[in-house]
């Protein structure tokens, strides 16, 4: 994760930042359990349901995602839907909309979704980071400027997060929480 973090930085010519994401790194993790149809199927006519998680993106700064080996993650790109197939012992990593708001959107956060279509259960572990509350993310001044006027404003997870838990999950929070609108002239 900090190689990640550190490679992402360089790349950006903000080296001499990295402290300001490593040093109050916060780190949640999170177990999921997806049954397949076999369980939860009520298949009348061929009518079954299955389980999974709506689109959304993660206000974590990157997500880094294992499981079991039943696929079922799926990414969206450019309004397609396309199926993210993880080999034995390897994970996923997402941004989220955290690093979107700390690179004044050089990165993009993924919006992504879990569709199960089998019978077997899935599991998943998802490992997020975050900034330790107390501390604010704020896009570092070298990348705001007239071309790239600031897009969120600073913000701490603590806010964050009771936020996003007092409100419908479908919006797009995140922008509704700290997101700088700009009237156009
Ligand atoms: O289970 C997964 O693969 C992803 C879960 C997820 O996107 C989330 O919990 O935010
Ligand atoms: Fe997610």
């Amino acid at each position: 994760m900090k190689m990640l973090k550190r490679m992402i930085l360089e790349n950006l010519g903000l080296k001499n930042h990295i402290h300001e994401l490593l040093d109050p790194n916060f780190i949640m993790f999170r177990f999921t359990h997806y049954k397949g149809s076999s369980i939860i199927s009520e298949d009348h006519e061929n009518n079954i349901k299955y389980d999974g998680l709506s689109g959304h993106t993660d206000v974590s700064f990157l997500t880094f995602i294992s499981q079991n080996q039943v696929n079922g993650l799926q990414i969206n790109k450019n309004g397609e839907w396309i199926d993210v197939n993880l080999s034995p012992n390897s994970y996923a990593v997402l941004c989220g909309d955290s690093f979107k708001a700390w690179t004044n959107g050089r990165l993009h956060s993924v919006y992504h979704r879990v569709t199960m279509s089998g019978e077997i259960d899935r599991f998943s572990i998802q490992f997020n980071t975050y900034l330790k509350p107390g501390h604010f993310i704020e896009a570092p001044k070298e990348l705001v400027d007239e071309k790239h006027p600031l897009l969120f404003k600073p913000y701490e997870m603590l806010g964050l997060f009771s936020y996003v838990a007092s409100r419908d999950s479908s919006v797009d929070v995140f922008k509704d929480y700290c997101g700088v609108s700009y009237d156009k002239m």
